[in-house]
């Protein structure tokens, strides 16, 4: 088992070799998902001016408890631009700027308007400007409101647009090249012959980078001879990333590390200690990055979650490309673990881990019904019902 990379190590090593794409400026409307490549600086003050956060009536605290003459209306987008004086209400809708000399709103459900006099029966609003939002409550010009590297998802969208800015800085969307190798793969929807299986790594593959703006090809199933895995690598020589899935062991037919160093790439790594995963190959030929991933089902998915992800985030300018891992309290006993890291498939409810009975890397089922992994250091102790484990969430 000599020869295998530390997981961080490897991680660390792949990391050090992604180069975010050019700059761009994308329409807001385009952004969703991408993540900035600057920081994002208000280039306005939210609210510019006090607002009511309630419908109802501006008034002056010193007024109070009134009776007040009605003298005007402040509606959301037609202020009020007369000040209020002693004695004087106005009325104000949700969102409406607080007219001059005003520095309280009642809520309408408290006051009664008659004949132009408005009267208030409640409790004061405590404190007294609890329906007021203050001149730069979200946020004032020059503030930095984002920073590089955060994604760019609704909230984050909305806060862009509404410090003033209509476009925004993003990375050049990656291309990448997905492609499934291995004798005994058929493209899905054709009729099997004998010891054949339908190809399912790449599409999978692709789902899980959709959620990143990337241009995805996927090619393939591959034979296992070296110049088809040639001519399949030599095709996606304009991505910035290549994926491929299958052949990265050490059997006879295991034959893509020969293609890639056959057409001129260096390798960078091969194999690390995790399970499953262990065969991952990281090669370079160029400015492209080469990403040989097992082709047990698994295996893939543990190493694209751990590798091919990160590697596509760090392209896009993530901030922290990684999986975010979070503790979580396992349910079921657990072995102490060998030399490799361990990723375990498990279900996840309100903060407890249950490992699937099945854990073969092959297995598709359970990795299916998984909704965490469960990560577990080379050398760890057994784990007793009820201890704390840290885990990566594989679905929503
Ligand atoms: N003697 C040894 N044998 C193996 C070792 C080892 O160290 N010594 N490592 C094992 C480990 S760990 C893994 S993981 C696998 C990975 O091998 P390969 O990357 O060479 O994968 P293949 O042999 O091509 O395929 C494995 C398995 O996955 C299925 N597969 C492949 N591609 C796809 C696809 N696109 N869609 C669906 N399923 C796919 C394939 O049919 C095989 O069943 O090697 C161990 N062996
Ligand atoms: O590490 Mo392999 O990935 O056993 O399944």
């Amino acid at each position: 088992m000599s020869g295998l990379l530390d997981l961080a190590d490897a991680q660390r090593r792949l990391l050090a070799m992604a180069r975010p794409g050019p700059i761009i400026e994308l329409p807001a409307s385009a952004a969703l998902g991408h993540f900035l490549a600057n920081n994002i600086d208000a280039r306005r003050t939210q609210p510019e001016r006090p607002l009511s956060a309630m419908d109802g009536w501006a008034v002056r605290q010193a007024d109070m408890p009134g009776p007040w003459r009605i003298v005007g209306e402040s509606a959301a987008g037609h202020p009020c631009e007369t000040a209020v004086a002693a004695g004087q209400a106005v009325r104000i809708s949700t969102g409406a700027v607080l007219p001059d000399g005003s520095d309280m709103v009642l809520v309408q459900e408290q006051c009664t308007a008659q004949g132009g006099v408005l009267n208030f029966a409640g409790d004061p609003p405590t404190p007294p400007k609890r329906h007021i939002r203050r001149r730069g409550l979200d946020f004032s010009a020059g503030d930095v409101v984002l920073q590089a590297g955060e994604r760019l998802g609704p909230a984050t969208l909305a806060l862009a647009i509404s410090a003033g800015h209509a476009v925004l800085p993003v990375h050049n969307r990656p291309r990448i090249a997905i492609i499934d190798s291995g004798d005994e793969l058929v493209p899905p929807g054709i009729p099997l012959g004998p010891g054949q299986i339908p190809a399912s790594n790449g599409m999978m593959l692709a789902a899980m980078l959709a959620a990143y703006p990337c241009e995805i090809s996927q090619s393939g199933p591959v034979p296992d001879r070296i110049d088809a895995i040639m001519a399949a690598l030599s095709d996606a020589s304009d991505a910035d990333l290549v994926i491929t899935t299958g052949g990265a062991s050490v059997g006879d037919h295991d034959l893509v590390m020969p293609a890639m160093e056959a057409i001129g790439a260096t390798l960078h790594f091969w194999r690390v200690a995790i399970k499953p995963g262990k065969p991952i190959m990281v090669a370079r030929r160029g400015e492209q990055i080469l990403l040989g991933l097992p082709g047990n089902p698994v295996s893939a998915f543990v190493t694209a979650t751990m590798f091919a992800l990160p590697f596509v985030k760090a392209m896009l300018g993530a901030r922290d490309p990684f999986p975010p891992r979070e503790p979580a309290i396992s349910v079921s006993a657990l072995p102490a673990t060998g030399k490799r890291a361990e990723f375990l498939r498990a279900t996840l409810s309100y903060g407890r881990v249950e490992i699937l009975k099945t854990q073969d890397s092959g297995a598709l089922a359970p990795l299916a019904s998984a909704q965490a992994l469960i990560c577990r250091e080379a050398h760890a102790e057994p784990v007793s019902p009820g201890q704390t484990v840290e885990i990566i969430r594989i679905r929503d």
